[in-house]
């Protein structure tokens, strides 16, 4: 990812929700814009937030392979990541490191809703195992647990978990193109230098959540 923030509530700018339907709204950006907790705190206190994460490394290079699919003269990675790439600095004011740091946005939501509104889905179990995942975010939603271990297959080509069956229809269903796209080589130092930046801020994240994603 990138990665997706999931608002489920009722306010009077989504669509009408009838009784037993839980409204979702789903945007990337909500988890890391500064004024988006005021403004979903102002219309509905109540709203159940689910934001999927992943390795903030692995992130950033997936969301740089994004943006290098839309513009092929980008610079590469490694310059991208560095303020002085002598001197080591890293260049924190780049979008694809900045979103990583998942305590910091964390902490601008925790002004706002407590940790029991908010939900951390782990964006490698959702393919290692996504039925148990998608258990958690039933049973966050209060929902009973109808998805299950029999409604997916282990796609080897894809290297993602489908649908047996998509809603509505008896064919399977796997993610589109731009889900799993190959990611550049990057030089192993500069991944190493990156996990030792975000180590300190997953630890922060890992002890806010009271979830250890297992990144380090
Ligand atoms: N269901 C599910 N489970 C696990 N991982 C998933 C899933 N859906 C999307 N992805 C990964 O998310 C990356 C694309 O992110 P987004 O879908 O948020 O991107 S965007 O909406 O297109 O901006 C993309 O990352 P890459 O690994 O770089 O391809 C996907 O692997």
């Amino acid at each position: 990812m990138p990665f997706n923030m999931v608002c489920a509530s009722v306010t009077d700018l989504m669509p009408k929700t009838l009784e037993g339907q839980i409204t979702m709204e789903k945007t990337p950006s909500y988890f890391v814009t500064r004024e988006a907790p005021a403004r979903i705190y102002a219309m509905s206190r109540d709203t159940k937030l689910i934001v999927v994460v992943r390795d903030p490394v692995t992130r950033a290079i997936s969301d740089y392979t994004q943006t290098l699919s839309k513009k092929p003269d980008i610079p590469t990675f490694e310059s991208l990541t560095f303020k002085n790439r002598t001197t080591g600095l890293i260049d924190t004011s780049w979008s694809a490191i900045q979103i990583g740091i998942y305590a910091k946005h964390l902490d601008n939501w925790l002004q706002f809703f407590p940790m029991s509104q908010i939900l951390f889905v782990s964006g490698e179990r959702l393919i290692s195992d996504p039925a148990g995942e998608l258990g958690r975010v039933q049973d966050f939603l209060g929902l009973k647990r109808i998805i299950t271990d029999k409604h997916f297959y282990f796609n080897q080509t894809k290297g993602f978990p489908c649908l047996k069956k998509a809603e509505g229809s008896s064919k399977p269903h796997c993610l589109g193109k731009t889900k799993g796209r190959t990611h550049p080589n990057i030089d192993p130092e500069v991944v190493q230098r990156l996990r030792d930046f975000y180590r300190p801020f997953n630890m922060k994240f890992y002890q806010m959540t009271g979830h250890n994603f297992g990144w380090d």
